[in-house]
């Protein structure tokens, strides 16, 4: 209750909402009570008709943008609201009271009608005047017309002769026809003050008495009946009454019983003729109609003259002093009773039109206001409980968010360490593998049976066929050693990564498939590139007696010379400062780069090279000397027999250098030659291997982080859209609230309204 009287006090002072809803200002007649509740239920109504627009436009608005906190039946109320708001507002601009003279032809209706206008408006006559129903009104524009049933057409009428032919005019019209005459406001008080009277043919001469209450009787507050003073009630005027009273509960009406300035001629019958009409009126509106008690019957029958009133107030309007002599004895108090009904008819139109007309509008203006508060509760409520859903939503969200981003901060460098872990472990094999391989060559070179042919064609031929032989063999003999070990672990490896990841991301797109199906699974590629690194082999095929004295001597030449060498190379690789030059000094690096270079003559011993040269450049001299001294101490037998068995060791190796023996020679010089270039790309192979290693692993490793990286945007674009969602239901408990608050001001009014003018 308090926070509903703090809101109503916010929303007042905020819209500056002053409106007095009191009758405290200067009424001279209770028909200004009528106009003053007609002013307030209008200027609320119009309030509540912003209202409902208002209303009906943000929530659409909302609709639009947050479609889950309202309802479709709902935001069809609002619109219907919207609608019917504006009728009421039409309705209630056209309301006024409505007072109906009915009455048998000639006992003075429309003289009684000009009576309380006060000008003689409506045409009266001896016999049938009225043939149709005229509802005199005040006219907005200050002119004087008339609108037949059916038209729109003004007719101009600018006194009362006017009016009577142009009613006469209209040959068509008939008694159930309605005619409005708008009179200027400023002529006649009842007019500015919003009654309308409705003058009727004579009931005795229709027998459409059941059309007419339904036409132009149902919204009447207030039904005179003028009899004629002159004789009694007939049953034509009581059969029309109790029509209406059947149809309407409790209908307020009034007796006139005019013409009583005829009774003026007959002063000793008044009395007793007044209190008969009297009587049976009251018995008439009491027990018969029983729409009042006897008391209030009491102020419902009146004995007047229309025809004096009229006389007097047209005189009175010309400014002209009403001749005495012209009027019946007791003029003053028929008079006077005139003024009476007035004020009584007065407050009886104005009390009973309020409640008509207004309590209605009143009622429908808060059942209403009721069901527009409802659907803001709700759409307010939905909001409110929807907005923490969302709420909970972005916390669910960043938490994620931060743990995705952790998560993969560790896995990151859990990887990282997996992956280094797993190249050293690749280097490592594939180097065991390869210099196994290496030291199977022979194995391998033996194994090519391409035939061989010591011609220089065919054998370069023969070179190029061996060098992708040996390249292929040793490839899948490493392929058949690693492979499956390899792709094992990548695989395994690749697993846990994926196992890792996954737990990342949402469970719909935990099912990675990271590799294309169409592309071949992962493989280790060996390049050994035989072709290249053996390129500068040259085979040796010309024949070599294994005992002739040159090939003795080339052997230990070059044993000498191998050991001289390796003393030379341990030297320089003891020395720090010759490590950058120790490449380019060894020989075998040198050979692979494909330079030819002769550092082993270059280091042969100085005795070996004046050894050689002896044999060299003075052979015969010396073989001259040596076969002197032979011959002189074992004697020429001897000779001749060592002589004989060396020609036929000569002969006999001579002989067997068929093409066989230099294949086998060529062979085993192409393994010397390939085993030690391939044993220099052993580290630069492995190095090679654990790379594409850690290619794949790092790829599958850059794919799974990306799958991560876009659930962290999906995330983050979630994360936005619900903000905005938020952001939508914030400002759908903004308006609901605000109108909620709007509604129960405009509640508060409607009730002050009720208290004031309907309580
Ligand atoms: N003496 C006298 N004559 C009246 C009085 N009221 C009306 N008349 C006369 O009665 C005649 C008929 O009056 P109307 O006002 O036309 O009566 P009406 O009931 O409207 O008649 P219709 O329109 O034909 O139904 C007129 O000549 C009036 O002057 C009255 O109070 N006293």
């Amino acid at each position: 209750m308090a926070a509903y009287i703090n809101r109503t006090l916010a929303y007042s002072n905020s819209m500056n909402i002053s409106r007095n809803v009191s009758t405290d200002e200067q009424i001279s007649s209770p028909l200004q009570i009528f106009g003053k509740a007609k002013k307030q239920i209008n200027e609320i109504f119009v309030d509540i008709l912003s209202y409902v627009a208002e209303a009906s436009e943000r929530i659409k608005d909302v609709n639009d943008k947050c479609p889950n906190v309202i309802n479709t039946n709902e935001l069809k109320s609002i619109i219907d609201y919207e609608f019917k708001v504006k009728g009421i507002c039409e309705v209630l601009t056209r309301d006024h009271m409505k007072v109906a003279f009915f009455g048998r032809t000639s006992n003075g209706k429309s003289t009684v009608v000009n009576a309380m206008l006060g000008d003689k408006v409506l045409p009266s006559g001896i016999g049938h005047t009225t043939n149709c129903f005229l509802q005199v009104e005040g006219s907005q524009s200050g002119e004087a017309y008339l609108v037949t049933e059916g038209s729109n057409e003004k007719q101009n009428v600018e006194s009362v002769s006017h009016l009577a032919h142009a009613l006469n005019h209209e040959k068509q019209l008939n008694e159930k026809e309605l005619v409005h005459v708008y009179w200027p406001k400023d002529r006649c008080v009842l007019l500015r003050d919003d009654v309308a009277l409705v003058d009727s043919p004579g009931v005795d001469v229709t027998p459409h008495l059941d059309d007419w209450i339904d036409n132009h009787c149902i919204d009447a507050d207030v039904f005179v009946l003028v009899a004629n003073a002159e004789s009694t009630l007939m049953v034509t005027e009581k059969n029309f009454f109790h029509k209406v009273s059947s149809k309407l509960s409790k209908p307020n009406i009034f007796i006139l019983n005019n013409r009583w300035d005829a009774s003026a001629n007959e002063p000793e019958f008044l009395d007793q003729v007044r209190k008969q009409h009297m009587e049976r009126a009251t018995d008439f509106l009491v027990k018969e109609l029983k729409v009042c008690t006897t008391e209030e019957a009491s102020s419902r029958i009146f004995f007047i003259s229309a025809k004096e009133v009229l006389q007097a107030r047209v005189q009175e309007r010309k400014g002209l002093s009403l001749n005495s002599g012209a009027l019946a004895e007791g003029f003053s108090t028929r008079y006077m009773e005139f003024e009476e009904f007035e004020r009584r008819f007065e407050e009886c139109i104005s009390k009973s039109a309020i409640k008509t007309k207004f309590l209605n509008h009143s009622q429908q203006g808060k059942h209403l206001i009721k069901d527009m508060l409802k659907i803001m509760d709700t759409i307010y409520n939905r909001s409110q409980e929807q907005k923490n859903l969302k709420l909970n939503e972005i916390k669910k969200c960043q938490e994620k968010l931060n743990y995705t981003e952790q998560s993969l901060i560790s896995i990151t460098n859990e990887m990282k360490m997996k992956i280094h872990q797993m190249v050293d472990d690749v280097e490592d094999k594939v180097s065991k593998a390869l210099s196994d391989e290496i030291r199977r060559l022979s194995v391998l070179v033996d194994e090519f049976n391409l035939p061989f042919h010591s011609d220089p064609l065919v054998l370069n031929a023969y070179k190029k066929e061996l060098h992708s032989y040996v390249e292929s063999g040793l490839g899948s003999n490493l392929r058949a050693r690693l492979s499956t070990a390899l792709a094992l672990n990548i695989d395994q490896s690749q697993k846990e990564m994926i196992e890792k990841m996954s737990a990342l991301l949402p469970e719909e797109k935990r099912n990675i498939r990271l590799r294309n199906p169409q592309r071949e699974p992962f493989e280790v590629l060996y390049r050994l590139n035989c072709d290249n690194l053996c390129r500068d082999f040259h085979e040796h095929l010309e024949f070599k007696f294994s005992w002739g004295l040159s090939t003795l001597f080339g052997r230990v030449a070059s044993f000498t010379s191998w050991s001289s060498w390796s003393s030379n190379q341990s030297r320089i690789m003891m020395s720090p400062q010759s490590n950058n030059q120790s490449q380019s000094n060894n020989p075998l690096i040198n050979a692979f780069d494909g330079t030819h270079n002769s550092t082993i003559e270059h280091n042969l011993p100085v005795i070996s090279r004046i050894l050689a040269a002896s044999l060299g450049t003075q052979g015969a001299m010396g073989g001259l000397i040596f076969a002197g001294f032979m011959l002189k101490t074992v004697g020429w037998r001897l000779i001749i027999a060592t002589g004989g068995i060396y020609g036929c060791l000569y002969l006999y190796e001579r002989l067997s250098w068929t093409t066989k023996a230099k294949e086998r020679e060529f062979k085993r010089q192409y393994v010397h030659h390939a085993t030690s270039k391939l044993r220099l790309i052993v580290d630069l192979t492995s190095a090679n291997c654990s790379h594409q290693v850690q290619q794949e692993l790092s790829t599958t490793f850059a794919q799974l982080c990306e799958l991560v990286d876009r659930s962290a945007t999906d995330l983050n674009d979630e994360m936005k859209n619900l903000d905005g969602k938020l952001r939508i239901l914030s400002k759908s408990t903004e308006v609901s609230k605000m109108l909620m608050n709007k509604g129960d001001v405009l509640k508060a009014e409607l009730k002050q309204f009720d208290d004031t003018f309907l309580s």
